[in-house]
């Protein structure tokens, strides 16, 4: 079943086409992940899913629902997790997973909070320690325990292992194929090829703001997607 879809899609800025005609299916269970230069557009794709900017042509849907900027209904089957993310230095791991789940309307108990950080790989021991003493890794779990309470279905991440060490790289990895084996749909923009053939499913890679080239990673090798890039973009 599509999850994520988008038909005839493009967003222009001042006249200039940053996402042209993009046709794109991405089924429940999948992690697809944009591959492209600076500027190729995988931001704006993941900005047109969010509704964060809206479409200049064709639409983006999320569930068979169309997205649009100020309608909420897509909204509730997506979560996002920017490069950097956004927490509360001052509080700890729990109740800044508290305080955005209470945000996005849900409330668990102090069990329940610990028992999510723990599924999106944070260790019990730092549950309690505030934001400000977190890595990036860990400041990522946290996006992960949030999307997670949230109950998304769909878990848009851009850049997601820039600036991870091999080991959280490995860790991030891991925890998205539980999350995709357990239904969830993953779609993230990356620079990182060789993650990429790792993590995804299927790989698109853009040039230009047009989606250039669609692979199957069960089809091609890291070496094989890097020629790849290399010759499109
Ligand atoms: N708000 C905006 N106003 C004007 N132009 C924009 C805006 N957002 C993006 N663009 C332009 O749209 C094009 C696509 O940018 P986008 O951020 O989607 O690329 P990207 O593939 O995500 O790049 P990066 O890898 O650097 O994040 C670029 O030419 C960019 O300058």
């Amino acid at each position: 079943m599509s999850v994520l879809q988008a038909i005839g899609l493009g967003k222009q800025y001042n006249g200039t086409a940053a996402l042209s005609d993009l046709h794109l299916s991405v089924d429940k269970g999948e992690i697809f992940c944009l591959l492209g230069q600076n500027g190729a557009g995988k931001t704006t794709t993941i900005n047109l899913f969010l509704g964060f900017t809206e479409a200049s042509s064709g639409k983006a849907a999320i569930n068979g629902v169309e997205v649009k900027p100020n309608d909420l209904r897509t909204k509730q089957f997506i979560a996002y997790i920017p490069e950097v993310v956004q927490l509360y230095g001052n509080l700890d791991g729990i109740e800044n997973l508290d305080f955005f789940s209470r945000l996005a309307g849900t409330r668990y108990s102090t069990e329940a909070l610990a028992a999510l950080l723990e599924k999106a790989g944070l260790p019990a021991t730092a549950h309690r320690k505030r934001l400000g003493t977190y890595s990036k890794g860990m400041r990522q779990k946290v996006g992960i325990a949030i999307a997670l309470a949230k109950q998304a279905d769909v878990i848009l991440m851009d850049e997601p292992t820039s600036g991870l060490d091999p080991k959280a790289t490995v860790e991030f990895t891991q925890l998205c194929k539980e999350l995709a084996a357990e239904g969830k749909t993953i779609f993230m923009a990356t620079h990182d090829i060789f993650n990429a053939v790792n993590v995804g499913t299927r790989i698109g890679i853009m040039k230009q703001g047009r989606l250039v080239h669609t692979v199957d990673t069960n089809n091609i090798t890291a070496n094989e997607l890097q020629q790849l890039y290399l010759e499109t973009i």
